[in-house]
């Protein structure tokens, strides 16, 4: 009775071989065909896999290594079996760094990596001395060295190891965080093996799994894809990584913007027209001023948020929805098509005013009419305003009370601000979920804008001009590149029913759906230690 698939090919290659010698046509190329060694090699690694499944081998090692003699045996791999060859040779599958003792030439395991072999194995620990590799002393090499011959170890690899006399034991539970600041091991020469190391981006979500270590912590990427974790810089270590690259961006006299900087330079809008025109009429000016774009201070002083799974209950408010993005990407009008779509659902927060009522509007409902005293009273003391900002000699403003009031209303409220005031509606009570409205590929931006209007001065409504798209892509791009680890999601304004649509099934998505949240805002969160 033939065991595994292996065998039953072999048995088939005898059949055909028979018929080969009978002149069978056709038979000679299937004969070859099924005779390439990349399919024996291919069988053969299916079989260990298989085994693996069924048996869960414990210790990993030998039976990985077994693995890996199959793969190498292809005499001319196909680039699949070249790719499975690198992936179980590389040494985040081994999954341990090791170090050199300066002083007595002893070589020891560092870290173990998170999920890797060596890990899963069981057999090995940070702090075990490694005395042999296949039999081979390793005492007094360079840690290169016993690489090398890790690498060019096919087959079962022998360890003799001398345990670490107290075993540390590990139960770490993951904390997810998301990164707040850009990292490339490749650039960063004080990565202790940049082999094992993990880039991100601003705004990816890590599931760091250890932070034993001070200085380096092990992450794996979320939505998970990979199952060993790569090393990320602790958050003090980034902190000081970011802070020497500040002193010397400063000392070169770089632009840099300061919290102090950015609020001045994107003050505020509303969401009326005339409040609109304030916000366009600063443009430029905001423009020419944001010629970095660096992260913010706050970034540098959190490298990595600690966020949460966050549900939210059919009893608890709706979440605060921001849209954000560049003047004339059409903002407000999506906010004004959804409110018009759902006038029941979604709201969007009344604004107080110091401009005189007219004909035909009523207090409360167009804006909340208030003299400059009780204003500039309410900006100071009462009310903190989200944005703020004067046209024609009259203040206009909004306030957090206001947006309060829509939310306790059981309404959806729905605002678009200039992206620093983000940083101020990140409250616990409005959890507010940011989408960013990009602009479109520059052909898509003037094909679908021919015939949009665009609002340059209290008076004027003109058609878009080059000048103007080119303002606004290069705004867009400016807000994404400093802003994105805020975004919770982003959608491209190209047509505009669909932009639309398609911001209605996100809305459902962030009140009715788990997402993740800072977990200071998340009041159903343990707090988890760091
Ligand atoms: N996808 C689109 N296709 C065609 N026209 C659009 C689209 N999106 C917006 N527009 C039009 O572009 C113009 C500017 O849009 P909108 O007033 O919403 O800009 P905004 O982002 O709110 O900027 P600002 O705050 O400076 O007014 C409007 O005339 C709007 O109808």
């Amino acid at each position: 009775m033939l065991s595994g698939v292996s065998e039953v090919l072999s048995s088939v290659v005898e059949d055909v071989s028979e018929a080969v010698n009978r002149n069978i046509s056709g038979s000679q190329l299937l004969h070859e065909l099924l005779s390439a060694p990349w399919l024996r090699a291919l069988l053969k690694i299916y079989e260990c896999l298989m085994q693996f499944q069924r048996l869960s081998p414990s210790p990993l090692l030998p039976c990985a290594s077994g693995l890996l003699f199959e793969v190498s045996k292809a005499h001319r791999p196909s680039a699949e079996a070249r790719e499975l060859y690198n992936l179980l040779s590389s040494p985040h599958v081994q999954g341990a760094t090791i170090r050199r003792d300066e002083v007595t030439g002893d070589i020891y395991i560092a870290r173990v990596i998170h999920g890797g072999l060596a890990d899963r194995s069981g057999l090995l620990h940070p702090g075990d001395l490694i005395v042999e590799v296949n039999g081979n002393s390793v005492v007094g090499l360079e840690p290169e060295k016993v690489i090398q011959i890790l690498n060019s170890s096919i087959g079962t690899i022998l360890f003799k190891v001398i345990p670490r006399s107290t075993q540390v034991t590990s139960s770490q539970k993951p904390v997810y965080m998301r990164a707040m600041v850009d990292y490339c091991p490749l650039q960063d020469s004080s990565i202790p093996c940049p082999d094992a190391g993990m880039a991100f981006i601003r705004g990816d979500l890590l599931e760091v799994v250890d932070q034993s270590d001070a200085l380096w912590w092990q992450a794996r990427k979320l939505p998970c894809g990979a199952s060993f974790a790569g090393l990320i810089p602790s958050a003090s270590m980034l902190r000081s990584k970011h802070k020497e690259q500040w002193c010397i961006k400063t000392r070169l006299n770089v632009v840099i913007f300061s919290q102090k900087h950015e609020s001045t330079f994107f003050p505020s809008a509303g969401f009326r027209r005339s409040f609109r025109l304030w916000r366009r009429t600063s443009y430029r000016r905001r423009r020419q001023s944001c010629t970095s774009c660096s992260p913010s201070s706050s970034a540098l002083s959190s490298p990595y948020e600690e966020v949460a799974l966050y549900q939210r209950l059919p009893q608890e408010n709706h979440r605060l929805i921001i849209l954000i993005g560049a003047s004339g990407v059409g903002v407000n009008e999506l906010r004004k098509r959804l409110i018009k779509l759902n006038p029941s659902t979604f709201q969007g927060p009344v604004p107080h005013t110091t401009r005189p009522i007219k004909e035909g509007e009523q207090a409360g409902r167009e804006y909340h009419f208030v003299t400059k005293e009780l204003f500039e009273y309410m900006f100071c003391s009462i009310f903190r305003f989200v944005e703020y900002g004067e046209s024609k000699s009259h203040l206009y403003g909004t306030s957090i009370d206001a947006i309060d009031e829509v939310v306790k209303r059981g309404r959806m409220c729905i605002i678009d601000v200039e992206p620093p005031g983000i940083h101020l509606l990140r409250l616990r009570n409005l959890k507010p979920y940011v989408i960013f409205i990009k602009a479109p590929s520059p052909e898509t931006l003037r094909q679908t804008r021919r015939n949009a209007r665009i609002i340059t001065s209290y008076a004027v409504n003109r058609a878009f001009t080059e000048e103007d798209f080119l303002e606004l892509e290069d705004t867009s791009q400016l807000i994404e590149a400093k802003y994105k680890q805020y975004f919770d999601n982003v959608v491209v304004n190209d047509d505009l029913q669909d932009a639309c649509m398609q911001l209605c099934s996100i809305i459902q998505q962030a009140q009715n759906e788990p997402q993740w949240i800072p977990t200071d805002m998340n009041i159903n969160t343990e707090s988890r230690s760091k």
